[in-house]
């Protein structure tokens, strides 16, 4: 099973993933991972995180190669052996900020369906996503404002397409209020997962 971890930078994804991982009751096999990664992949996303002057479609596509690395390397194969996945943000991240991204760009009519459909034909959609819920002023603060993304005014329009995405598939997303203490929210988080 595949469960993935979303919210806005700040919302608390790796506080409860770091919790998760230390916790007796998770089968001791499952795998915990994240996007971006760890590979050489992951770096070359890093670099484009750090520079403001960045395409944004030359990023779309880096973040989507460390995707499609993190898919063939550790997500496929730990599926198969019927391993519980945990990863801290997955595809829905591409389709929220990539496509907040390039909607400042024109180049498309509805950027985050052009981000959904370059990942339709291959990906592995995951069984549930938990959405950690917080107001973009509050991931800001959270997050020290320490790369592009994580300013009030970014995060408020991914926001609006995490929204969307949930809208669109709502079997698939739990929503958790995380404006609440790290116990609370962390406790939440793990009553969905039981
Ligand atoms: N529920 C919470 N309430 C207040 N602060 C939190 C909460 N969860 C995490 N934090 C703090 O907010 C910052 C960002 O948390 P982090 O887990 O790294 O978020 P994310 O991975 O979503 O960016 C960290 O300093 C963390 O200690
Ligand atoms: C995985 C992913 C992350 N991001 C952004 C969100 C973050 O601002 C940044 C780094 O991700 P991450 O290290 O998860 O940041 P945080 O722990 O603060 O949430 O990259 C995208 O824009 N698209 C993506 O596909």
């Amino acid at each position: 099973m595949l469960v993935t971890l979303e919210g806005l930078d700040g919302s608390g994804k790796t506080t409860v993933w770091e919790r998760l991982r230390a916790d007796d009751a998770v089968p001791p096999d499952a795998v915990f991972t994240r996007e971006p990664t760890d590979s050489w992949y992951g770096d070359a996303v890093q670099r484009s995180i750090d520079d403001d002057d960045a395409d944004s479609l030359a990023e779309l596509f880096l973040y989507t190669a460390d995707h499609a690395a993190h898919l063939s390397d550790t997500v496929r194969p730990a599926l198969s052996e019927d391993r519980l996945v945990v990863s801290d943000r997955y595809s829905d991240s591409r389709f929220a900020y990539q496509g907040a991204t390039l909607a400042s760009s024109d180049r498309f009519d509805d950027p985050l369906q052009f981000v959904r459909e370059v990942h339709a034909p291959w990906t592995r959609p995951p069984d549930r996503t938990v959405y950690l819920d917080v107001d973009p002023e509050t991931a800001a603060r959270r997050s020290g404002a320490t790369n592009k993304f994580e300013t009030a005014e970014y995060l408020a329009d991914v926001r609006d397409n995490y929204e969307r995405l949930i809208r669109d598939d709502p079997e698939r997303f739990v929503r958790v209020d995380a404006t609440a203490d790290p116990d609370t929210v962390y406790e939440r988080v793990r009553a969905v997962l039981e």
